[in-house]
């Protein structure tokens, strides 16, 4: 697999080095240079695979030989180790769980996928390999666990202070070993800049082997396309034949992975992203412009992101053509106060408890939604990582799962950073 920069499309790099580097000297991002094609033989009859079966098949796809079919089929075993049901909620509305993984959120996917690849591929002499990551709240948790203990790695995980969970907090800071936290007093949106600039910084570069573990690096990509085609299964399985996916968006990795499998023969009919008053995406479809602007504190924390990284991902795959994009993909924001009424609407009609990223995401498929085809939104996260959002009736019916119960007894770490990058250089050359 070849890969180019979004910033310079001549540029030739492996797999290998996508995955270490992660973030091109250039600041673009790392695409494919050919989209692998899965054949209509079996996508007609993905209904008759299973889960890891299918992610093997699409990791095969990018990869060709690039990983022996036995060692491949071992990573794939280990990555997918846990569900990723869609419940069906009506005979137009489904929703697609991604929270069974060990972090409770749809990150475990590409955290695992990328901590297994990179013990595969890395030369067992290379200095330890540095792992820094930006988190609005679930990503720090996956990375940490599909990390954590991992020999030959150490992982920086930045946060904004006062702007994650309390158990999203817990499970970024109470780990210990080679995970260190650091609580940033800024927005996601600056430790996200302040990360893509050390992969700049030729000092840090020399003393250390620096990689990405976001969304920004390729091999968290490729494994969130798997659930998309496993969706896709599901549904025939459930004789739904033309289907529709509402992405909860925040740094649009997941819906970027998405529109990838699209464009690797998964027949969707149309993508929603769904976001919160962070809506630098929704405004951009609506007028053209493009402006990011400084991210603001919501309810669904993580999709707290005011610059959205794999938007230009994106315009990549539709040729920068916004016309194309806007044919196949639309976009809506929702506030707090709408995001509140959705978690009681989907229990009340449903009895379904969601967390509010899965609400963003169910009021963007009602706008959509309708008789001919099957809309499947995505769950992102367990509700108890929020328990605080619910009201005291939903807080009680709400199972707590034993990995949570467990981080109640540890004791959090984390360094206080100020929000310059100079205090994150200093931090890394002095500890
Ligand atoms: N939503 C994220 C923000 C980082 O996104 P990523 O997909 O690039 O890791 C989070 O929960 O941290």
């Amino acid at each position: 697999m070849k890969l180019y920069s979004t910033n310079n499309k001549d540029l030739r790099v492996s797999f290998k080095e996508a995955v270490f580097n992660s973030f091109p000297i250039d600041k673009g991002l790392y695409m494919p240079v050919e989209i692998p094609q899965l054949s209509s033989d079996f996508i007609k009859n993905i209904d008759h695979f299973h889960f890891q079966e299918i992610a093997f098949a699409v990791t095969q796809a990018f990869l060709g030989n690039e990983i022996p079919e036995e060692d491949l089929k071992k990573i794939i075993e280990e990555v997918i180790n846990f569900e990723a049901p869609v419940v069906p909620l009506s005979n137009e509305l489904g929703v697609l769980e991604l929270f069974h993984g060990p972090s409770l959120a749809f990150k475990d996917f590409g955290a695992r996928f990328m901590s297994r690849i990179m013990a595969y591929l890395s030369d067992k002499n290379d200095k330890t390999l540095d792992i820094l990551v930006a988190t609005s709240g679930d990503t720090g948790g996956a990375v940490a666990q599909g990390f954590l203990g991992v020999k030959g790695t150490r992982v920086t995980i930045l946060f904004p202070k006062g702007k994650v969970s309390e158990i999203q907090k817990l499970q970024l800071t109470t780990n210990g070993q080679n995970i260190r936290a650091l609580e940033v007093d800024g927005t996601f949106d600056d430790c996200q800049s302040m990360v893509k600039e050390a992969f700049n910084d030729p000092e840090l570069n020399e003393y250390f082997n620096l990689t990405s573990a976001n969304s920004i690096n390729i091999s968290r990509l490729i494994p969130q396309t798997f659930y998309y085609f496993h969706a896709y299964a599901q549904a025939l399985r459930q004789n739904k034949k033309s289907i529709s996916f509402v992405v909860p968006s925040g740094n649009f990795g997941n819906i970027g992975a998405g529109l990838l499998a699209y464009k690797m023969g998964l027949p969707v009919q149309h993508f929603v992203a769904a976001t919160n008053i962070n809506d630098t995406v929704p405004r951009y479809l609506q007028s053209g412009v493009y402006m990011p602007k400084s991210s603001v504190q919501t309810l669904s924390n993580a999709m707290d992101v005011g610059n959205p990284s794999n938007w230009v991902r994106i315009m990549e795959l539709f040729n920068n053509d916004l016309q194309k994009i806007k044919e196949m993909v639309s976009s809506a924001s929702f506030t707090d106060e709408e995001t509140l009424s959705g978690i009681q609407e989907l229990y009340q009609q449903y009895n379904y408890i969601a967390c509010p990223h899965t609400a963003v995401a169910y009021l963007g498929a009602k706008e959509i939604c309708n008789a001919q085809e099957f809309t499947i939104f995505l769950s992102t996260a367990h509700p108890c990582k929020f328990i605080d959002v619910y009201s005291d009736n939903l807080k009680n019916e709400i199972q707590i799962p034993t990995q949570v119960k467990e981080l109640e007894n540890k004791t959090s770490l984390a360094h206080p950073l100020k929000n310059e990058f100079i205090e994150l250089k200093k931090f890394l050359l002095n500890n």
